[in-house]
C-alpha cells in the first residue's frame, strides 16, 4: 500500500491511508476515520480510569490498529493486545503501525465472530468498533469474556438505533422506536437495552460504566459479570418508555405509545467518568456526562416543549426558573436546549410557566 500518511493521535503515531489519495475515507483499502479521535481518546480515558492493568483487551474489528496501540501506549492497563481485521491490508498496516510504536500484539486475519468463539472466555476487554451495528458481533464478544470482564461497543447505525427506519430498528433490536424529542437518549438506550439482553442471554450481568452520544454514532462501556442471578437482574432495566406529549413515564409493559425495549437504569458511573475527566481532555463534557448520570429518568426535556405562545425561553433562563422553583435539572450533551429532571412534565410545566 504506497498511498499511506504518517498521522498522530494522543501520544502515537501510525500510518493510514493519506485521505487525499483517496476521494473519502470509504475507498481507502484501509479504513481510518479522523472524526472518531474524540472516540478513541475517550476510550483511553476510560480504560485508564476503569483501574485494572494486566489486561487482555481484544480488538476484533481494528482497521489500522490505532485504537489498540493506543490502548497499549496511553493506558498502563493492556497486558496481552490482541488485534484482527478481516482485510489483509488491514493487517499488514496494523503490523506496520505496532512496529512503528514498539508494541507487541498479537495480529490475526479472521471474521471477528470466529477469533472471538476461538478466544472463548480469554479476554478481559472486548472492543467492538465495527461500520454500523455491532449487534452481529455481541453474542461473540461475550463468550469471549472471562467471568467479569467489559464489553465496548459503538454503533453508527444511529439513524435505525432512534428509529427512523422503525422496521430495521425492530429487525435489528427488536425495539419499537418513534420520533420523539429526547430521540437521541432513547437511541442510545436502546443500544444499552439491547446489549443488556444480548448480555442476559449469555448469562452475564451488565453494569453500563460510560455512555455517550456524538453525532454520528453511540459508544457504550459496560462491565459484564457471569451468573444467572446477576443475568436475571438486567431485566429490572429493561423497560418501556410511555410518551403523552409533553409527559414521558416508565412503564414495564408496551403499549401503544410506548418505546422500547430501552434500558432504562442508570447509563454510567458518576465517580469513574469523574476520574477520566481527570486525566486529560474532554474535561467539561465529561462532567457533563456524570451530571446527567445523576438524573435517573430515562429521557430528557427539549426547553420548547414547554414555550408559551409560540416563545420559548433560552435553556439558561429555563433552568435558572426550574432552580428557583426547587426543581434539579441538568443540562444533556445530547440537545443543547435539553435538560434532565427526575420530575414529571407537569411539574416542569408548572414551574417555567409560573416562575420568572
Ligand atoms: C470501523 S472500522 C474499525 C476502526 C478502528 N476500530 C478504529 O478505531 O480506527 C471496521 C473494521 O472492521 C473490519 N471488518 C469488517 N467486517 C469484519 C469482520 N466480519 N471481521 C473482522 N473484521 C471486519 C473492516 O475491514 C474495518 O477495518
Amino acid at each position: 500500500m504506497s498511498r499511506i500518511v504518517l498521522r498522530r493521535e494522543g501520544t502515537v503515531e501510525f500510518y493510514a491511508p493519506d485521505p487525499r489519495a483517496y476521494g473519502s475515507i470509504y475507498s481507502a483499502p484501509v479504513f481510518y476515520n479522523p472524526a472518531m479521535e474524540k472516540n478513541r481518546t475517550l476510550s483511553v480515558l476510560f480504560l485508564k480510569a476503569y483501574g485494572a492493568t494486566g489486561l487482555t483487551v481484544c480488538e476484533p474489528l481494528s482497521g489500522t490498529g490505532v485504537r489498540g496501540i493506543r490502548y497499549a501506549v496511553e493506558t498502563g492497563a493492556v497486558g496481552r493486545l490482541i488485534l484482527n481485521d478481516i482485510s489483509r491490508e488491514a493487517v499488514e498496516l496494523i503490523k506496520k503501525n505496532l512496529e512503528v510504536n514498539g508494541v507487541d500484539a498479537e495480529v490475526y486475519n479472521e471474521d471477528a465472530n470466529v477469533l472471538l468463539h476461538r478466544l472463548r472466555d480469554k479476554c478481559d476487554v472486548v472492543d467492538i468498533d465495527p461500520f454500523g451495528s455491532p449487534a452481529p458481533f455481541l453474542q461473540a464478544g461475550f463468550r469471549a469474556l472471562r467471568e467479569e470482564g467489559v464489553i465496548c461497543v459503538t454503533a453508527t447505525d444511529t439513524a435505525v438505533l432512534v428509529g427512523r427506519y422503525p422496521k430495521k430498528c425492530l429487525r435489528r433490536y427488536g425495539a419499537v422506536m418513534f420520533k420523539t424529542p429526547f430521540y437521541i437518549e432513547a437511541g442510545l438506550r436502546n443500544l444499552t437495552g439491547y446489549v443488556a439482553r444480548v448480555a442476559a442471554s449469555e448469562d452475564y450481568g451488565f453494569e453500563p460504566l460510560f455512555a455517550y452520544w456524538e453525532g454520528h454514532y453511540f459508544r457504550l462501556c459496560a462491565r459484564a459479570v457471569r451468573g444467572a442471578r446477576d443475568a436475571d437482574s438486567n431485566f429490572n432495566f429493561i423497560g418501556y418508555v410511555e410518551y403523552k406529549k409533553p409527559s414521558r413515564k416508565v412503564v414495564r409493559r408496551p403499549g401503544e405509545r410506548s418505546l422500547g425495549p430501552l434500558w432504562v437504569g442508570p447509563m454510567g458511573d458518576p465517580i469513574l467518568v469523574n476520574k477520566m475527566a481527570e486525566y486529560g481532555p474532554y474535561g467539561d463534557f465529561l462532567q457533563l456526562l456524570s451530571e446527567e448520570y445523576s438524573v435517573a429518568a430515562p429521557w430528557f426535556f427539549k426547553v420548547p416543549e414547554f414555550a408559551l405562545g409560540g416563545v420559548s425561553r433560552g435553556i439558561e433562563e429555563a433552568l435558572n426558573a426550574l432552580k428557583k422553583g426547587g426543581i434539579y435539572a441538568v443540562r444533556t450533551h445530547m440537545a443543547p436546549d435539553g435538560f434532565k429532571t427526575e420530575v414529571s412534565a407537569g411539574e416542569v410545566e408548572r414551574v417555567l410557566r409560573i416562575v420568572i
